[in-house]
């Protein structure tokens, strides 16, 4: 950990006034001159005697070694004066904390020289005033900064005599350790926080290899910060300037914030279940939460049926849409709630067909028709046994009716309605309405949907339908018009990453649309999480399996006709009776298969599986997958060339020219008079990023085209 900015003891000591007489020492008596002259002048007499006397050589070998003690006494002379220079110094700026009122040599004494020629003293002694209070560790601290910096060595305590006020300090000799400075990007940190907090905000950074992990800032801002716009624009602005996108926790008690890099969502993660509990049956129902997925922060993501009748997903293939519905179907089920399934592709929930508490699996129209009727006249009699006072919500089971690929549905009932209608029957099925009933009040007869759609629709989420599936989860990427439906924003759903499978947008507990991970569910047709499988596997089956009767078996069941050419009709399926499974009837029922179907894959059904016409094949697959028909600028204008100024959520706009980077903003606010502070999402990867440019700025941007969907909020 790199501290930055923390607090040193300062200078001079509370309680110490300065002192009463001079604060400068004596001059030095440098006797060392004059023996630098006395003696190269005795080395000449010396010379000169000795030539007078004819005895030169004596008088040479006599001046040379004269000469010599000459320049000893000058260097060791300087030496000294130097060593002088750096104790005097030494004790003048110490001299405020020693509490004397005079100042004198013998407060401070040094001995020990080593490091060199003029080098550093190994040990002092200093001697301070009575007043002084030698136990505060802050004095110390000074008194050893002070030696620190003008004996030119780093000292620590030897020995400390407070009665006699004797300070022993000795030349720390460990080498020292090499001094870590602050990395470019700690120093970022400390410049950007130091401009948003105060210059006396101090700053820890947490350090992960090259990576800032964690910071943490004292600041003594607390009033404003108690503001949450304040303390918003901190977080953005913070996450606009330092790399990464950060979240601020704010600990306003004590003026502390810690920023720490916004985790990243998981790939992959593996269902939680929720225990079972149905002491009161009623009371667990309305306590009844199905988790689903996380956020970024880790919270589990749950849909609660009480709060929020019907469930909305919508997804293109294979981003993850039936995975999720497979999930929600394995925690009813678990939880001991009856279920029934619309199979849009009628391949999607073969796994399912027996499952505990799973009734019925419907993949033929007819089946699927059927199923809405039953479900509508299940409401209808809870509503009408409400009204005559014979039941209240408690008596009631909850049901499930789980709608996979609604789109679909919707265009194979219309289709096969032509081939059964009959003379007096209505012009369009009555069905689709019975559906929109069923969002609307089934609610109040515990009656609950989970509907799968490939895409955001203007017919069913531009209308009351939206109203009724407040919760919703949209898998893989919106088109801007498509999140404009599902999140009231052209950004958000838009620039998910691509290929994380089970990657979406849903609600959190506030009701805020947030970034998700859905659970990775098992599939029981896969065999795919055999231990999830498992844990997912309800303890009992409450509702045994179940299946609709095709009018022309029942007739030949019951007996009652033996025409060949009968032909039943939109009355006869709308009326099918639903009886247990008969494993025998279900075969007698099962269309025989197309002669290609010798070639089909592994996938699809087995022979006495439920299984659809033949001409409806591929209807599936005229759906696009949303992956697939999203281009990058689908949905955009061309771009034109705007003031960052007019940026909005939702628009395109080019980041990097030279790379051709295109982001989505999500969010955009001024951070000064002049700077904006521009929250995006890298259209191609996904990334989310921040950026601070000047509101003048010229820019690439692409609007959404709003009339293609509604309009901006
Ligand atoms: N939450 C998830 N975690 C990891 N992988 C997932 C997740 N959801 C889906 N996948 C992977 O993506 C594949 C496609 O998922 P899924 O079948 O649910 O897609 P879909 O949207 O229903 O598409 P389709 O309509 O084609 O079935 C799965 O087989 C699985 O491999």
């Amino acid at each position: 950990m790199m501290v930055i900015g923390s607090r040193q003891a300062t200078l001079p000591v509370p309680g110490l006034g300065p002192l009463a007489e001079t604060s400068q020492l004596p001059p030095r008596n440098h006797e060392w001159k004059i023996w630098a002259v006395v003696i190269p002048a005795t080395a000449a007499l010396t010379f000169c005697l000795g030539l007078a006397m004819d005895r030169v050589l004596l008088g040479v070998a006599a001046a040379v070694v004269l000469l010599i003690a000459s320049a000893a006494v000058i260097a060791f002379g300087i030496r000294d004066q130097r060593r002088g220079e750096i104790i005097d110094n030494t004790l003048e700026a110490v001299a405020p904390m020693l509490g004397v009122r005079k100042l004198s040599r013998a407060l401070l004494r040094v001995s020990r020289w080593k490091n060199g020629w003029v080098g550093t003293p190994g040990r002092a002694k200093l001697r301070y005033a009575n007043q002084v209070n030698g136990r505060d560790p802050k004095w110390v601290g000074g008194v050893l900064e002070v030696l620190d910096r003008n004996l030119g060595g780093h000292y620590q305590v030897k020995g400390h005599n407070h009665r006699t006020k004797l300070l022993v300090l000795a030349l720390d000799e460990t080498p020292a350790k090499e001094e870590v400075l602050p990395s470019e990007q700690v120093q970022r940190v400390l410049a950007v926080v130091k401009e948003l907090l105060g210059e006396s905000a101090t700053v820890e950074c947490e350090e992960d290899g090259d990576e800032i992990k964690n910071v943490t800032v004292t600041h003594k801002q607390g009033i404003h910060m108690a503001m949450v716009g304040r303390r918003q624009r901190v977080e953005k602005v913070i996450s606009a300037r330092m790399h990464g996108r950060w979240v601020a926790h704010w600990d306003l008690q004590n003026d502390i914030v810690r920023f720490t890099q916004r985790p990243e969502l998981p790939t992959l993660v593996y269902p939680i279940y929720e225990d079972v509990d149905r002491t009161d049956a009623h009371a667990s129902y309305l306590k009844l939460k199905l988790p689903y997925g996380v956020d970024e922060n880790g919270n589990i993501i749950f849909w609660q049926p009480a709060l929020n009748p019907h469930m909305l997903v919508v997804g293109g293939t294979g981003t993850g849409k039936t995975v999720v519905e497979h999930g929600f179907l394995e925690q009813i089920a678990r939880q001991g709630y009856r279920i029934w399934v619309i199979d849009g592709k009628r391949i999607e929930f073969v796994g399912f067909r027996g499952y505990p508490n799973v009734e019925l699996v419907a993949s033929r129209v007819e089946h699927q028709v059927r199923m809405i009727i039953a479900a509508h006249e299940l409401m209808e009699e809870r509503y009408t046994l409400i009204e005559a006072g014979k039941a209240t919500l408690k008596d009631f089971d909850p049901l499930f009716l789980i709608i996979d690929e609604y789109a679909t549905l919707k265009a194979r009932i219309v289709r096969w309605y032509k081939t059964v209608k009959q003379k007096g029957d209505p012009t369009q099925p009555p069905i689709l309405e019975l559906i929109e009933d069923l969002a609307r009040l089934a609610r109040s007869a515990k009656i609950h949907m989970i509907l799968g759609l490939q895409r955001p629709d203007v017919s069913f989420l531009g209308g009351e339908m939206r109203d009724n599936f407040a919760a919703r989860i949209s898998m893989g990427r919106l088109s801007p018009q498509g999140a404009n439906m599902m999140w009231d924003s052209f950004a958000i759903g838009v620039a998910l990453p691509r290929n994380v499978r089970g990657r979406g947008v849903s609600t959190d507990a506030e009701s805020n649309p947030v970034e998700i991970q859905t659970f990775w569910n098992p599939d029981p047709a896969k065999g795919d999480l055999p231990e999830y499988l498992e844990k997912a596997q309800p303890e009992e089956t409450t509702y045994p399996r179940m299946m609709i009767l095709d009018p022309d078996i029942e007739a030949d069941l019951d007996g009652s006709t033996q025409d060949p050419d009968y032909e039943p009709g939109y009355r006869d399926y709308a009326e099918a009776r639903i009886v247990p499974f008969d494993a025998r009837i279900a075969d007698e029922m099962a269309p025989t298969p197309p002669a290609r179907a010798a070639h089909t894959s592994k996938a699809l059904p087995e022979a006495n599986d439920e299984t659809d016409d033949p001409e409806s094949a591929g209807e599936e697959d005229a759906e696009d997958s949303m992956e697939s028909t999203i281009g990058l600028f689908e949905g955009y204008r061309p771009a034109t060339q705007e003031k960052a100024s007019s940026l909005e959520e939702g628009d395109a706009v080019l980041i990097d020219e030279a790379l051709g980077l295109w982001g989505i903003v999500t969010d955009v606010e001024p951070e000064d008079d002049d700077y904006l502070i521009l929250d995006y999402r890298d259209i191609e990867t996904g990334e989310a990023d921040s950026a601070s440019i000047t509101a003048d700025t010229w820019l690439h941007i692409r609007r959404p085209d709003e009339q293609e969907g509604r309009g901006r909020k």
